[in-house]
């Protein structure tokens, strides 16, 4: 009998067990799950992402971008489970057991210099790089979907928005409008629905502040726009002034002037002055070479 070839990117629904939530957002959620075929109980762990029904043709974009990405700083794709008749599909992925950044950097502030924040900081410039390199945009680059594989690892954990251009585009216009991350947009994606590559800059920029504060609620971008916008009725028209305004982000506690000028160099206006990710990863290398003696870093 010819040895039955199996598809290792298929997943059957009777072999997935639920074992915790790890994730929820307006697109659905994430659980941990384990694949046991063998019903041992050795199987792997699994994060197992379903979307709400109506955001089902999304998923199906999600996974036709997965499949399509290798990259150390991009989560692995495992594969697909469709239940019966495919109804419902769900996309499996690797577990990175340390959870997003949001979840891991409050509690290891002491164990997190400097020099790894900026490391951290560099792998997602190197995954945003090769993103961007497949023609992809992101669309919601934050540290909540940033995932720590381990202490020295980081990966771009999610793409529930990322859109990739059309051959004749070099940006991609918003056509429906879910609950968007607007803290994290730049101005044209606020005025004009348009997310250029350099649209992730900016949005690399607000996770670079993320990093530096530790993802600490005080001092989100949230509450630090609100409290710049008069009344702290946040409407997105007081944003787009306040940044009309050149108002950017604090320089958060602690954090080198070489390192905020960065975070201004995503911030600028207009796309076309923004620093661009592989310049970002270059003067991240410079920052972290130790030949330098680490004098980039001086506070
Ligand atoms: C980012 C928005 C969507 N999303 C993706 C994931 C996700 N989480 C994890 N691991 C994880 C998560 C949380 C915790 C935790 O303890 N939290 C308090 C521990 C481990 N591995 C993943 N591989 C692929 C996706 C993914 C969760 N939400």
């Amino acid at each position: 009998v010819p040895i039955q070839e199996v598809d290792p990117t298929v997943f059957e629904t009777r072999f997935l067990r639920k074992i915790k939530d790890l994730g929820e957002g307006h697109f659905g959620k994430v659980e941990l799950c384990q694949y046991d075929p063998r019903g041992d109980g050795r199987g792997q762990l699994v994060a197992v992402k379903s979307l709400k029904p109506e955001s089902r043709g999304q998923l199906w974009k999600e996974i036709d971008t997965m499949r399509e990405l290798y990259h150390h700083n991009i989560v692995k794709y495992r594969g697909v489970c469709s239940e019966e008749g495919g109804r419902t599909t769900k996309l499996i992925m690797e577990y990175l057991p340390a959870g997003s950044l949001k979840d891991y950097l409050p509690w290891r502030k002491h164990q997190t210099d400097l020099k790894r924040l900026l490391h951290y900081a560099l792998q997602i410039c190197q995954g945003m790089d090769y993103l961007g390199s497949q023609r992809f945009i992101h669309r919601d680059l934050a540290a909540r979907n940033v995932l720590v594989e381990n202490e020295s690892t980081v990966k771009i954990g999610d793409f529930g928005l990322t859109k990739s251009m059309k051959e004749d585009k070099s940006y991609y216009t918003v056509e429906e409008e879910t609950d968007s991350p607007v803290f994290w947009y730049a101005p044209e994606c606020l005025v004009d629905c348009k997310f250029y590559p350099a649209s992730d800059v900016w949005s690399f920029g607000v996770t670079l502040y993320e990093l530096l504060t530790y993802c600490e609620t005080r001092v989100r971008p949230v509450n630090m726009y609100l409290n710049k916008i008069p009344g702290g009725q946040m409407i997105i028209t007081r944003l787009v002034e306040v940044l009309m305004a050149g108002r950017r982000l604090p320089c958060p506690p602690h954090c080198p002037d070489a390192v905020y000028s960065l975070m201004r160099r995503c911030w600028e206006s207009s796309p076309e002055n923004r620093i661009q990710f592989k310049d970002l990863i270059t003067e991240l290398e410079l920052l972290l070479d130790e030949k330098h003696g680490g004098d980039g870093l001086a506070v």
